[in-house]
This record gives C-alpha cells, sequence and structure tokens, in this order.
C-alpha cells in the first residue's frame, strides 16, 4: 500500500491469527471466519479504516504454489499471512500462548512452566518482526495485538533500527492484565514487559488493568510512572491508556431487519411462547465461567420448582483451543454436568438446559440474542466480554436483562445497567437470574437505555479511531519551537506549516502595530489591561487580565513538566517531582532578584538560543546540500511524501500550533512602551520582532521542512522530547552523533528562558490589577527593588498543578487544566485590536488628528481589522477537533470553556461595580502621554555598541 495523504491509510495490523481461518478442502483451501473478540473488534473497523492485517493463517503449508494460493485469496482482504511450521506454531499458540500465558493472565493457579514452548514464542515473534519490519515503510503505524505478541514491539523496534525506518508501534492487550504479585509467577515476566515497553502506545481495557500494568513496570523494571499515564524506561516514553473496545451495532440492526432473520426470530418465539429463554455465548474456555454457569443454573432449578418448564438456558459453547489438553478436558466435564442437569430437571415437556457445543452462523446469533430475556455470562476473569455487547445490540424491542459477571472487563462499564453478580457464589447466581426475569418494565427499559447508550457511544470503530489517533499524536507537551515545530510539520507539511506560520506571524505582526501604535502614545507600564480598561470597558479589562495571567501560570507549569523530562533524559537518579521543586525554588528566587537579575539571565539564555538556532540554520544548508551527511537532500521531501500532509485541513490543524507558539510576542510592545523614549523603542522593537518572526519561526519551519518528511514518525515523540525534536533528527540523520546532547542542552535552556519570562509576565499582571483594584490588594505587595513577591509567590503557587500531573489520576485533570488555556491567547489578541480600533476612533471624535500620531500602524484599518477578524475565528477554531467524528463533549468543554467563564468574569465585574462601555468622547487618550526624547540621543547610543551588541539587539531587541 504507498502512502497517500492520510498518515492512517499507512496502518497495518498485527494479530496471531487473520480474521479468515484457513482449511485444506478437496481440491483447494476454504477460508472461514475465526471467532472470537478480537476479531469482532477488528472487523468493526474496517468501515472506517484501512489497514492491512498480518496474522498467521492457521494452516501450515509447505508447497511454495499452496502459499501463493493462499496468499492471492486472502489479498482481497487485504490479509497477509505469516506461514509458520506446526510444531513451531502449535508451540507457539498452544505450547505457551495459550497453556503458560493466558491462564496468568486470568489468574489461573497451576500453570508450569515450559522452556521448549517459550523458545517457540520467541522464534515465532521474531519471524512476525522479520516480516513487518520488511513490509513496513517509514511513517506506518504499526498496531499490534494481544498477548501471543508481546515480544513484538522490542523485535520489531530493533530490526525498523537497523533498516534505518520509524514507524510508530501500538499495542492493544485483550486480556485482562493482572495484578502485579500474580504476574510474578512467571518466570520470563520480565522479557514480555520489556517486549511492550518498545511500544510508544499500550492500550488496555481497563482502567484496572492498565494501573496493573504500571505498577508492574515500576515494581519489577524500577520504571519511572510518575507522570500519568506515561513509563519511562531506558529513556523511552510510552503512553499507556484506556481504550473501551466495542461492537458495530448496526451491524446487529441491520441483520436483524432481514426478512429471514425476522422469520426466524418469529419461529423461535413460537417455538418458546410462555417460557423465559436464558441464552448465554461463549468460547469454551475456563474464563468464560462455563462450570460456574451450569451449577449456578442447575441451583436455580433446585430453588424455584415452581419455574419449571417456564425457563430454559440455551448456551453455546463455541469449540476453542481444541489442541489443548486442559480445554479438552473442560469440554467432558461440561457433556457431563449439561447431561446431568437435564436428567434431572427433564419433564415429559422438555429439557430445561438447550447445550450447544459448536459455533452459529451471524445470522442465527443474532435471532438468538434477540429473542432471550435473559443474557448470562459468568466469565470467571475476562478481558472485555463483548458478547454483552452485542446482547444489548440486539434488545431494543424486548429490553431483556444482562446478568454479568463481576469480573468481566464489560462490568467496568455495565454494572449500572445490568445485574452484576460474583461467579463464584451459587447462590447469588441464582438470585440474580430470578431477579432477572421478574424485573418489571420500567426498570428493565431502564437498564436497557443505559447500556444501549454505552454500546453506541463505545463502538468498535471509535476505539480504533481513537487509539490510532493517539498512536498519531501521542504526547506532546511542547517545550516551544523546539518540539512544537515538528508536530506542526507532520500536521501540515512542510508547505501547510510554512503557510500557517507565516500567516500567525502576520497576525502577531499586526498586533504588535495595535500595541506598538498606543504603547508610543501611551506607554503602560505592567500591563496591556489598562488599554482594554480606558478604551473599552473596565470589566473586560478584569476579564482580561485573569486570562491572561492564567494563559502564564499555565505555560509556566508546562515548562516545569518540560524541563524535568528534559532533564531526565540525561540522567533518573532524581524523580521527575524532585526537578520540579528544584526549579520550582530556582525559578522563584531568581525571579524576587528584580528585573536587572531577570534581564541579564534572559539576556545570556536568548543570545544561546539564538546563536544555537543560527549554527543549525547553516548546518541545515550544509546538510541539505550534501555538503554534511550522507547525500544531497534539496527539496525532495516536498515532492515524496509531499508539501501538504492533508491538504488544507493539515494547514488549519497547523494554526493552533502556531498560535500557541507565537503567544507572549506582544509584550515585546509593553516593553518597549516602559523604555526611555518609546517613541523610538517601539518601532525598533516591532522591526525587531518582523525579524524575529521571519527568522527563528518561519526559518525553523522552513529547514525542519526540508530535512525531514512530514510522515516521519519519530516527530511525534517516539523515546522522548530530545529524540522527537525536529532538530535532533535532522540532525542525527546527518550522521552528527552528539546532536541529541546539544539539542537537550539547548531546550533546557529555551524551558529555563520561557519559565523565567512567564513568571515575569504573571506577576507584572496581577501586580497592575492589584493596584487598579482588580485583584486583592495584598498581591500587589513588592520590596524595596520593586519586586511584585506576593504575586511571584501567588503566582508559582497555582503552577503547582503541574505536580497533578505527576498522578496518573489527576494527570486527565493537569492535561485538562493546561488546554483550557489555548483559547486565552486568541481571546487576548482579539482584544488588543479591538481597542485599537476604539483608540483610533475616539481620536477622531476628540479632533485628533491622526497622522501626528509619533507611530503610525501600518495599513491601519485594514491590518487591525484583519487580525482581529482572524483572531476571533481562531477563538471558535482552535478547538475544533473536537468536533470530528466522533464527537467529544469532554473535549468540548475543555477547549471553551475559558470563553463562557470570561464572559462570565465581564458580566460579574459589569454588573458589580456598573460598569459602562466608554464613550468615544470620554474616552482618556490623554494620561500618561510621554514626551519624545531627542533622537540625537539614540544616535549617540547607537554609536558606542560593539559590533556583536548591534547584531544582538536587531535579532533579539
Ligand atoms: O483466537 P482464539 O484462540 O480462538 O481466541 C479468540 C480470542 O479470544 C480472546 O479474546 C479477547 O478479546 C476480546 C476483544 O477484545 C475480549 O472481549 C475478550 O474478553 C478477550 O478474551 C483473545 O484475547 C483473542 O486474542 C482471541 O483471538
Ligand atoms: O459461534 C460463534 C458465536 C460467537 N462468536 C463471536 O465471538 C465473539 C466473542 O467475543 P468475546 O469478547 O465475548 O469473548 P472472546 O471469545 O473473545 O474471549 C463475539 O463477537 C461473538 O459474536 C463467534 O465468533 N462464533
Amino acid at each position: 500500500m504507498e502512502p497517500t495523504n492520510d498518515p492512517k491509510s499507512n496502518l497495518i495490523i498485527v494479530s496471531n491469527r487473520l480474521p479468515l481461518s484457513i482449511k485444506r478442502v478437496e481440491g483447494g483451501f476454504e477460508s472461514s471466519l475465526s471467532s472470537g473478540g478480537l476479531v469482532t473488534s477488528l472487523s468493526g473497523l474496517t468501515k472506517s479504516t484501512r489497514f492491512q492485517w498480518f496474522g498467521w493463517p492457521g494452516i501450515e503449508l509447505k508447497d511454495p504454489a499452496d502459499r501463493e494460493e493462499v496468499t492471492k485469496s486472502l489479498e482481497e482482504h487485504n490479509a497477509i499471512p505469516i506461514f509458520l511450521d506446526k510444531t513451531l506454531s502449535q508451540e507457539h499458540y498452544n505450547g505457551f500462548s495459550n497453556r503458560i500465558l493466558w491462564p496468568i493472565l486470568h489468574y489461573q493457579s497451576g500453570v508450569s512452566f515450559d522452556d521448549t514452548p517459550w523458545q517457540a514464542y520467541r522464534r515465532v515473534n521474531e519471524l512476525f518482526a522479520d516480516a513487518i519490519a520488511d513490509a513496513a515503510k517509514s511513517g506506518t503505524l504499526i498496531w499490534v495485538h494481544d498477548y501471543h505478541l508481546m515480544l513484538l514491539p522490542e523485535l520489531l523496534r530493533n530490526r525498523l533500527q537497523e533498516q534505518g525506518k520509524s514507524c510508530a508501534i501500538g499495542f492493544s492487550l485483550h486480556t485482562p492484565f493482572p495484578a502485579g504479585d500474580f504476574w510474578r509467577n512467571l518466570p520470563v515476566r520480565k522479557h514480555l514487559i520489556e517486549g511492550l515497553l518498545s511500544c510508544d502506545l499500550i492500550g488496555f481495557h481497563t482502567d484496572e488493568y492498565k494501573q496493573n500494568f504500571i505498577d508492574t513496570c515500576a515494581s519489577l523494571l524500577g520504571a519511572r510512572t510518575e507522570i500519568g499515564n506515561q513509563i519511562q524506561y531506558k529513556n523511552r516514553l510510552v503512553c499507556i491508556d484506556k481504550f473501551i473496545v466495542g461492537i458495530d451495532p448496526q451491524k446487529f440492526t441491520e441483520t436483524l431487519a432481514k426478512p429471514e432473520v425476522q422469520e426466524r426470530i418469529r419461529k423461535l418465539k413460537d417455538r418458546y411462547k410462555g417460557v423465559k429463554v436464558i441464552v448465554g455465548v461463549d468460547r469454551l474456555d475456563h474464563i468464560k465461567g462455563l462450570t460456574q454457569k451450569l451449577k449456578g443454573f442447575d441451583a436455580f432449578l433446585d430453588d424455584h420448582p415452581e419455574l419449571e418448564n417456564k425457563v430454559i438456558l440455551i448456551q453455546v459453547a463455541v469449540p476453542s483451543r481444541e489442541d489443548v489438553k486442559e480445554y479438552q478436558e473442560l469440554e467432558r466435564e461440561l457433556c457431563t454436568l449439561a447431561g446431568k442437569i437435564n436428567g434431572k430437571h427433564a419433564t415429559p415437556e422438555g429439557t430445561p438446559l438447550l447445550y450447544m457445543h459448536r459455533s452459529v452462523p451471524f445470522n442465527e446469533l443474532a435471532a438468538l440474542y434477540s429473542v432471550a430475556d435473559v443474557c448470562l455470562l459468568t466469565s470467571t476473569r475476562d478481558g472485555m466480554n463483548l458478547v454483552s455487547f452485542e446482547y444489548v445490540a440486539c434488545q431494543q424491542e424486548r429490553h431483556g436483562v444482562l446478568v454479568l459477571s463481576e469480573f468481566a472487563g464489560a462490568a467496568s462499564f455495565m454494572s449500572e445497567g445490568s445485574i452484576p453478580f460474583h461467579p463464584a457464589n451459587i447462590t447469588e447466581m441464582s438470585e440474580a437470574i430470578f431477579a432477572a426475569i421478574n424485573l418489571s418494565p420500567e426498570e428493565r427499559k431502564k437498564k436497557y437505555e443505559r447500556l444501549r447508550d454505552f454500546i453506541n457511544t463505545n463502538t468498535s470503530a471509535k476505539w480504533g479511531q481513537t487509539f490510532t489517533d493517539k498512536l498519531s499524536y501521542r504526547c506532546i507537551i511542547g517545550p516551544g519551537l523546539l518540539v512544537s515545530s515538528g508536530n506542526a510539520l507532520h500536521e501540515g507539511g512542510p508547505a501547510g506549516a510554512l503557510i500557517s506560520f507565516s500567516l500567525v506571524g502576520i497576525i502577531v505582526f499586526f498586533v504588535m502595530q495595535s500595541l506598538g501604535e498606543m504603547a508610543t502614545l501611551i506607554p503602560v507600564t505592567g500591563s496591556f489591561t489598562e488599554y482594554a480598561e480606558r478604551f473599552i470597558d473596565d470589566s473586560l479589562a478584569f476579564a482580561l487580565g485573569w486570562a491572561y495571567w492564567y494563559l502564564w501560570v499555565t505555560v509556566l507549569a508546562n515548562e516545569y513538566n518540560a524541563i524535568s523530562l528534559v532533564i531526565g533524559y540525561w540522567t533518573d537518579a532524581v524523580p521527575q517531582w524532585a526537578w520540579i521543586l528544584i526549579f520550582w525554588v530556582m525559578f522563584l528566587t531568581l525571579s524576587n532578584l528584580g528585573i536587572l537579575a531577570y534581564g541579564e539571565m534572559e539576556f545570556w539564555l536568548s543570545l544561546i538560543k539564538v546563536l544555537a538556532l543560527i549554527v543549525f540554520f547553516i548546518l541545515a544548508i550544509c546538510i541539505s546540500t550534501g555538503g554534511i551527511g550522507p547525500r544531497t537532500i534539496g527539496f525532495t521531501y516536498w515532492h515524496d511524501p509531499g508539501a501538504f500532509a492533508d491538504s488544507i485541513n493539515g494547514v488549519a490543524k497547523t494554526f493552533v500550533v502556531a498560535g500557541t507558539l507565537y503567544a507572549g510576542t506582544e509584550m515585546v510592545g509593553i516593553t518597549a512602551g516602559e523604555s526611555a523614549n518609546p517613541a523610538k523603542a517601539v518601532p525598533k522593537a516591532i522591526k525587531q520582532v518582523f525579524w524575529r518572526i521571519l527568522i527563528f519561526y518561519v526559518g525553523t519551519i522552513f529547514f525542519i521542512g526540508i530535512l525531514i518528511p512530514w510522515n516521519d514518525h519519530r516527530l511525534l515523540g517516539s523515546t522522548s522530547k530530545t529524540a522527537s525534536s525536529p532538530l535532533t533528527i535532522s540532525l542525527q540523520d546527518a550522521g552528527i552523533l552528539p546532536a541529541a546532547h546539544l539539542i537537550n542542552a539547548l531546550i533546557v535552556i529555551s524551558v529555563i528562558s520561557a519559565g523565567n519570562s512567564s513568571l515575569y509576565v504573571a506577576s507584572r499582571t496581577l501586580l497592575f490589577m492589584s493596584r487598579n483594584g482588580k485583584a486583592p490588594r495584598f498581591i500587589g505587595r513588592t520590596n524595596k527593588l520593586g519586586v511584585p513577591w506576593a504575586g511571584l509567590i501567588f503566582t508559582n503557587i497555582f503552577a503547582c498543578i503541574v505536580f497533578l500531573g505527576q498522578s496518573s489520576s489527576a494527570g486527565k485533570v493537569y492535561s485538562a487544566l493546561i488546554t483550557l488555556s489555548g483559547v486565552a491567547t486568541f481571546i487576548v489578541w482579539s482584544v488588543i485590536g479591538i481597542a485599537h480600533i476604539r483608540f483610533r476612533q475616539a481620536l477622531v471624535v476628540q479632533g485628533q488628528d491622526p497622522s501626528r500620531l509619533p507611530y503610525q500602524a501600518i495599513f491601519y484599518p485594514w491590518g487591525t481589522y484583519l487580525s482581529l477578524a482572524a483572531n476571533v475565528f481562531l477563538i471558535f477554531f482552535q478547538g475544533y477537533t473536537c468536533f470530528l467524528n466522533p464527537f467529544s463533549s469532554t473535549d468540548f468543554v475543555i477547549n471553551y470553556i475559558l470563553l463562557p467563564v470570561f464572559v462570565l468574569f465581564v458580566i460579574a465585574y459589569k454588573f458589580w461595580n456598573k460598569t459602562k462601555l466608554v464613550r468615544l468622547e470620554d474616552m482618556d487618550i490623554w494620561t500618561g502621554r510621554r514626551e519624545v526624547v531627542e533622537s540625537e540621543e539614540i544616535e549617540t547610543l547607537k554609536k558606542t555598541k560593539s559590533w556583536w551588541a548591534r547584531i544582538y539587539s536587531i535579532v533579539i531587541g
């Protein structure tokens, strides 16, 4: 399959068994659908996603001609067979996977380990790795399924690295993952876990399994697990999450509507008139608790003789793993038990138990689900159990009751809509069956509706989409341009990212023009919220100030998080939380030293950053022209894989990344306004910002777009932040070996600088607010040097939300708190535009001549109107991904909540303080105007500067 513009069309699914099992028949081969939940869940995915499916065809074929024939017939289904010889596949599938690993994953004791099957397991994983590494291309997403292939991610990663390919590897476990103590029973436990930790993303069915796995990694390997949903092991950062697997409910609705199925339903209804039908559908497996089910049903019949001939249990036991001794024994046991129950409870009218040891066709299964009043599932352990979903999908009319063991993974989500019970407690099971049969129609409807909503929301398509989305975009908390630019390149492609960074650069440029014009005439010390107060409405200034402060608190928290991760690249001797604490104290101390220390530090940090980027640009030119590295690259990647990653959509997505990265640029206008001669300093600062945007932001995007193809998976965080920085990737590809260390150092410097600035800006915003009665007075306290120490402490305390991210349970709250601020930048920029427009209108109304302003915004009014419109658009657009199919209400709230909160702040303040929109004729455009310093002074200053100071001032400001 050729890579297309959709990165996910480059998806490979790997499972031990293919969806079609092949059998030899006279004159050729016959294929039949494999049974089990894994096939069901992945088949549901075929509707929404295109992929290639690699797996074992279930048959030994030695003759190349046979292999070719089978390969061809599977090709139509996008399935690619991996042929294994019989002994090897038996030892792998039955010997290790099903006799040793499966029981341990399901808390079954008495497992005896044997080295021969283990070696076969390793060998099969190696053969899979060989085949898939050969088939994969750089940028392919590889999604591995289930316990048969736990070593595959590591083996695959090694092979891919040797072949110079970079792919994202994800893994989904379909079984439970047991508590650490149980997992210890397996002598090769460490190998299997290490095998998985080469993944980028690992998915589990429930939070319990996920947490068990995380705990095991910590206790068994000493992996770092302090960050919510992430495991750091040997310089790899692996995402761990819960993904609810589901079914395709529509398939059942459509099947039930078929005339032949309706006819079958009618017949079954007739046959069981006046009889309550209980259905059970399970693979014949110990974990399904079939022995317990039959015993429980027996007890129920004993307990309720009045229900004689009025209840029937139809149990489908689908043959499974029939070559395994334990499964054969179970089959015999169940047969005997079924015979005994019927022997005991049968009457001349019939038998209460219908035990079918075979699989049933899909239409028959749907009809059976549909006529059943109760579905009884008794798993002693079960990864999820999709039969419970399927039963609900067929109960639109009857509102039948689900009696579900509390040990099925599905019970974590369905217990309220079902009747839960403990499968080992026969009395409890009997009571649960009785309760289900006697449930009132209202109760049945209520429970059914709950379950129906759940299965319709959590479909197999959604499961697949969520997993592959996350695998594509995994774990980005960008320390600014150095890492997030990679995300932009991946989303938009080199031309797409360049377009959006240039356009947002233009927006920022006009925002700066607006601020610059106002700041030159009326410089404000502290915060531009003063313009909102004087030119628009006091209440808007109040809301704006707090939104702006919150934006910087989240930036600061993110910097703490980033720095602790980036430093962890060199050493893991210190836990992540301790690094956060160290930098927390360091930032607070430094910021309390005052503006001079802040300025001095920023000077050096910025200088290093700038020099490093300039060196990068020079290296990029050398690499691209073939002077350094293996070959001449030129604009190859603009042609293959292409200039755009996802046409206009990709470009649109990168606007948000660009907006977030440019946030804070507006502060330059303010600082320039504070200078001795704003009339000179502001225009100069604006010019510098223009160059800075062009050189650093647009330049970086341009060069990384030349050096790395947009579909290079490493851009999405393959091992660590440092490894996923486009700078690291391009330098490493060129053979510059210490690149990762250099870039790591650069990221550390950038993060320190960004954290330092966030604290500075947030505390100054608070100072202004407190002096204007918009924040409590104590927050505005300053020391002798004028340092707003109270605001600094207050801000830094709020930045402690970063510690939430250290716990897996609070990790979601942390990322939500951070995402909330995404909209703040665009709100702030919009308000600056409105203030500017009103300021100009007031000048005219009050008889002032705008042409006599000390600095006039270029292209006014069009530039300001354009940037205002763009910012308003971005306010609504920044969270648009939550509307993509399927709609995510949580993401919607997180992305947009700040908007109503902002409006609420405005309304509340307005109501409380009875503020009014400032009338143009009353607008205060006079207070605080500053006299212009004679220009010779500046000229003299310029002349005395050294050459490097001049370059520095041009580039950095
Ligand atoms: O392939 P088999 O050996 O015949 O076994 C069939 C499948 O059984 C297991 O299914 C699990 O996956 C389901 C979907 O996620 C889940 O609902 C169920 O609880 C699990 O038992 C096994 O994990 C699959 O690999 C097998 O294909
Ligand atoms: O004769 C049958 C009866 C059922 N199933 C399907 O097998 C799956 C069982 O999945 P579940 O998650 O309940 O358990 P698993 O067998 O995977 O452990 C369901 O989708 C059933 O529709 C099947 O393939 N053949």
